[in-house]
Formats: C-alpha cells, sequence, structure tokens
C-alpha cells in the first residue's frame, strides 16, 4: 500500500481525505492503518475474501476510484465488517472494529456532513 504523489485533488477527492483522516483518528493502535496479513492473521486471506484498511483507502482517493460518498462509506463498511468477521466476538479487533464502525457511521450523518454533500455533489 504505498501512498501515490499529490495530484491536483476533485472537491470529492479532498472532501474524502477530511473524512478519511477523522476516521482514521477513532483508531488509534492503527489496527486498520495497513492491509492485514496472514502471518499477524493466520489464514485471514483464505477467510477474508475483500480485505480494505485505511492506507488502501487513501490510495483510492488518490487514484480517484470513488466516484461519491456512497462507495467510500462501502469500504468503510467493509473494513468493519471485515474484522467482526474473521475475529471472535471477544477480541480486541472485534471490539474495536465495533467501537470504529460506529463513531465512524455517525460521523458520516447527513446531518453531520451536510457540506460535504453541498461541496461535492
Ligand atoms: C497487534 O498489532 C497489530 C498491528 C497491525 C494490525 O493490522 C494492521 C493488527 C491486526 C488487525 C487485525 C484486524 C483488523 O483484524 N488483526 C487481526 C488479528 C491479529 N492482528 C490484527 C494488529
Amino acid at each position: 500500500c504505498v501512498l501515490r504523489q499529490r495530484q491536483e485533488r476533485t472537491p470529492l477527492q479532498r472532501a474524502l481525505e477530511h473524512l478519511l483522516k477523522k476516521l482514521e483518528q477513532r483508531d488509534p493502535q492503527q489496527f486498520f492503518a495497513w492491509p492485514v496479513t496472514d502471518n499477524i492473521a493466520p489464514g485471514y486471506s483464505a477467510i477474508i475474501t475483500s480485505p480494505m484498511d485505511f492506507c488502501t483507502m487513501r490510495q483510492k482517493i488518490d487514484d480517484n476510484q470513488y466516484n461519491n460518498l456512497q462507495d467510500f462509506v462501502a469500504d468503510f463498511k467493509l473494513m468493519c465488517t471485515n474484522a467482526m468477521q474473521y475475529n471472535q466476538s471477544d477480541t480486541i479487533y472485534y471490539k474495536a472494529s465495533k467501537k470504529l464502525l460506529h463513531a465512524g457511521l455517525k460521523l458520516i450523518q447527513p446531518d453531520k456532513i451536510g457540506w460535504l454533500i453541498t461541496l461535492a455533489p
């Protein structure tokens, strides 16, 4: 997950990058910062068919792969639900992902980001 050189940004890219920074702040242990590997999580790639993490999301913003907010939110939810699928509910990862998902969705509520929707219709 190599970060690209910063090119010219569209309003949507700038808005999503701002949102991503807010979401990353909710992951202080950085459990979601990079792709989960099989050596830190045995059998991960066999169980999780669509992995996602914050660095990959940032790369997708840089490559302009999100056409709207919904696609970005879908990747955020995927990242959290992957963790709830792979990890048992009594693990720190499961609990962190549940907390992150709720905190993140509160942040993405329309009343909280009206400006975002007007900025990047
Ligand atoms: C203990 O330090 C780290 C550091 C980075 C991690 O993922 C990028 C993880 C990690 C992140 C996860 C997730 C998100 O499922 N995980 C699952 C099992 C074992 N380790 C992890 C843990």
